[in-house]
């Protein structure tokens, strides 16, 4: 990109630089007039989408290299390193090659399945006897591997009937007799057979809640601040679903192409399933591959039937092999197959830009030829393309003519590479830089795993999609309904009351009591290039007041003291309107900072009287703000220690002492409601990921939360010393530094917010590890926290909280019993 951009001319970057949507197609021309010469261009697009020189294309020299190093990794003993083998094998493997006239995919599925015996994992061996199966139905090695695991899981009756035609199709007289012998052990069995279901039909079939209907109660308006938006019809109660959409197109992030299916989102099981024409994608199940349009599996040439058996195995063998039975017809648009055989381009161009891709395919698969290039633009979204930076604008021009291009290669001439599809894409690619939703999921603890609290749950941004309807939502930063995601399905649920005509609104990231209102807007202008004029930036509320506030001079007053900018944006705030909006934190706040709202409002309505900056609002008194930044600073030095120290998993006591002192220090400086205090100091919470094999039960337990809300941009400082103590095992020091946090997030963000719910989760583990009976009541808390944001859904967004409420019910019985 770098290297084509410094070919331009500079009179051509001006012309790209400049242009507005009124004259994009004399600019598209002139840079594809330009580009089109360039034999630099036509190199980097053939490397892009010629398959013949591809690296993602399928490699039967790798395969077999690859299975020969995980046939010794078997023999050594290490499975895991024989998994790893196959699977990439069986990434590069092409469909239609043989191994000693045996599939050599067939044979790879046959050997990773026997890897997933050695290691117990009987479902995953199982799924891959299958797939061997599908392939090579005479298999007979794979019909015996098949009849062991279905033992093991005690499907008798299917084990009967495996090894049966194991035994059939044995040419050897040792073998039929080995087989034998199972079969007797396995008749002399009496245990009831229960088949396996599919990885992903659980979600997308529902699993529980997920059949709820949606409230149809929406309506779209346009007002003249933020176009068009959704609004209610009727009175909608909280927690409504009031929408449930799949998307328009979608595109997985490059960070979890390894871990997650392609196609769904879901966590990638072992037993991942390849495209079959390419070696990039990964998906979960075969089913979740052909709705991608990753292919199908295709019978081995040389497997011709001559052989029948009695009727129930021939029953038994059709069903087995049927090449139909797991990818069962879905409607569904394949969204990888325009891209796959070999092709560079997915795995390369920013995901912005496979999901463009993605788009226009589907475009010209549904409309046929793209007569009209102007329909594009009717596919209805809004777009920021005169608000876009320069430099950003050329990027998206080279962008979108190298993606016309890559796309002509595998749609053909049906797509042009002309100025006018230059244009459009252009503007394509603006509607997704303001349309696009991330995806997000929560990585799931798996309650039953052998490692259950060694895993991390964290909040994962999982892909970027489009959905008609669901771009549709203006954003709030103080939003009344939430979005959010199983497997690509997006839902969408009212998280309070919304009567008749009230506009419904969705945070795009930034919300009241996260950034104060001058960094929110700032992030807003700088993704969605809109000025927010939502209520919570353009009326009072406590939570902006309070973010970035200084602790009075005077010990006994709780005013505030403001900054320069946010005095500019609060009084901003008053000249458009004199409304003051939510009181978060109900009468404990009203009784803090009202005074300081009404001071406010007295000023807004008095033009002689202005705020001053480092004056009290309630009592006037001046505080030096040079010297209390100083501090603070020192203070935030301090954390960062205890920060590292926790990355390095060793805390010296001083830096435990030193974070605490600092603490102290903080709260006689900052307002007690101030972000610094409540601010994270850590990014994100990979500095957390640990195995707790090594520690304490208790200590991994009350850990695990941790992880978990370091997700969240705001991990308290009183959190940072609560991790410390975690660490060192003083959880009642934890436990009351946890519960302080909570109560300014009460301030900032109002009781039952979902922040909250995310802080009670650490409580409650914390108190878990502790005994302590009290978290029965924060587990109810955080239940009805959740059911306002996820309703029926809540337990299938985040399984983790069905395990905090079995771990808590011994304790709940405890503390509910009657004394005798
Ligand atoms: C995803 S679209 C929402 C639908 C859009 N209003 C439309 O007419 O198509 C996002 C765009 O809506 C507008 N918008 C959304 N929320 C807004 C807000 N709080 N204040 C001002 N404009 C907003 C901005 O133009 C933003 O770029």
């Amino acid at each position: 990109m770098e290297k084509l951009k410094s070919l331009l001319p500079d009179e051509l970057k001006r012309m790209v630089w400049n242009s507005t949507v009124e004259n994009l197609p004399a600019a598209s021309s002139s840079l594809l007039e330009f580009l089109l010469n360039l034999p630099q261009f036509h190199q980097m697009v053939r490397d892009l989408a010629a398959p013949e020189d591809s690296l993602c294309a399928k490699n039967k020299a790798a395969a077999m290299e690859l299975k020969k190093k995980g046939n010794q990794c078997y023999s050594n003993g290490d499975y895991a390193a024989a998994l790893h083998c196959y699977s990439q094998a069986l990434r590069v493997a092409p469909q239609e090659a043989d191994d000693r006239d045996r599939s050599l995919v067939a044979a790879l599925f046959l050997n990773r399945a026997s890897v997933f015996h050695r290691q117990g994992l009987l479902k995953e061996c199982l799924r891959d006897c299958n797939r061997a199966l599908q392939i090579s139905p005479s298999y007979s090695k794979a019909w015996y591997r098949r009849g062991k695991a279905n033992a093991a899981l005690g499907n008798r009756q299917e084990a009967i009937l495996d090894l049966g035609v194991a035994k059939d199709m044995e040419i050897s007289l040792a073998g039929k007799r080995q087989i034998e012998c199972e079969l007797d052990m396995i008749i002399s069995q009496r245990q009831s057979a229960s088949r396996i279901v599919d990885q992903c039909s659980q979600i997308s079939t529902g699993g529980a809640g997920a059949g709820e209907p949606c409230q149809s109660s929406l309506s779209c308006v346009t007002t003249h601040d933020k176009g068009r938006g959704m609004a209610a019809q009727c009175d909608i109660p909280q927690s409504s679903l009031i929408h449930k959409e799949e998307p328009y197109a979608l595109v997985i992030l490059k960070s979890s192409r390894e871990s997650h299916c392609h196609y769904c989102l879901g966590e990638l099981p072992l037993d991942t399933v390849p495209c079959l024409s390419c070696s990039i994608p990964l998906y979960c199940s075969e089913r979740c591959r052909a709705q991608a349009g990753g292919g199908s599996l295709v019978r081995h040439q040389e497997e011709q039937r001559d052989k029948s058996y009695g009727d129930s195995l021939e029953k038994h063998v059709m069903e087995v092999t049927s090449l139909h039975n797991s990818t069962t017809a879905v409607e569904c648009f394949p969204e990888h197959k325009h891209e796959c055989g070999g092709v560079h381009w997915p795995a390369v161009l920013p995901p912005d830009v496979v999901l463009a891709g993605r788009i226009l395919a589907k475009h010209l698969s549904q409309t046929g030829i793209l007569m009209n290039p102007e329909t594009l633009i009717t596919l209805g979204f809004s777009h920021n393309y005169s608000l876009i930076a320069q430099g950003t604008k050329l990027e998206v021009h080279i962008y979108a003519s190298v993606l016309l291009c890559c796309l002509q290669h595998a749609l053909g001439f049906e797509l042009p590479v002309n100025a006018i599809y230059l244009s459009q894409t252009v503007i394509l690619l603006s509607q997704i830089r303001v349309n696009a939703m991330a995806i997000i999921h929560m990585k799931s603890v798996d309650p039953r795993g052998p490692h259950a609290f060694t895993s991390t749950v964290e909040q994962v941004t999982v892909g970027q999609a489009i959905y008609k309807t669901g771009s549709m939502f203006n954003h709030s930063c103080q939003p009344n309904i939430n979005a959010y995601f199983l497997s690509r399905t997006l839902f969408v649920r009212t998280t309070e009351v919304v009567q008749t005509g009230f506009p419904l609104e969705l945070s795009y990231g930034p919300q009241v009591g996260q950034w104060d209102c001058c960094d929110r807007l700032q992030i807003l202008e700088d993704k969605y290039s809109f000025r927010c004029r939502c209520s919570g930036c353009s009326e009072l509320n406590i939570a902006d007041l309070v973010l970035n506030a200084f602790h009075c001079a005077n010990p006994d007053c709780i005013g505030v003291l403001l900054d320069t900018p946010v005095i500019k944006y609060e009084t901003g705030k008053l000249t458009s309107s004199h409304k003051t909006s939510r009181l978060n934190g109900g009468s404990e706040v009203e009784k803090i900072n009202v005074k300081s709202l009404v001071c406010l409002n007295l000023m807004s309505n008095n033009s002689s009287c202005h705020i001053k900056p480092a004056s009290c609002l309630n009592c006037g008194h001046y505080c030096n703000l040079d010297a209390a930044r100083e501090a603070v600073d020192n203070a935030l030095s301090c954390m960062h220690s205890l920060e590292d120290a926790i990355a390095s998993k060793e805390i010296p006591s001083m830096v435990l002492s030193d974070a605490s002192r600092s603490l102290g220090l903080l709260r006689s400086v900052l307002h007690p409601y101030n972000k610094r205090i409540a601010e994270s100091l850590l990014d994100e919470g990979k500095n957390f990921v640990v195995t707790l094999d090594a520690y304490p039960r208790t200590i991994g337990h009350a850990y695990l939360c941790i992880n978990y809300y370091t997700c969240e941009e705001h991990l308290q400082a009183e959190d940072k010393l609560a991790q410390g103590f975690c660490w060192t095992g003083d959880l009642r020091s934890s436990k009351g530094l946890c519960s302080s946090s909570i109560k300014i997030l009460e301030v900032l963000y109002g009781n039952d917010h979902i922040v909250i719910g995310y802080e009670l989760i650490k409580l409650a583990t914390i108190q878990l590890s502790l005994d302590d009976p009290e978290v029965a009541k924060t587990i109810t808390r955080l239940e009805k926290i959740f059911l306002r944001y996820f309703g029926a859904h809540a337990n299938l967004v985040l399984p983790y909280l069905e395990t905090l409420k079995k771990e808590s019910l011994p304790l709940h019985r405890q503390f509910s019993s009657v004394e005798i």
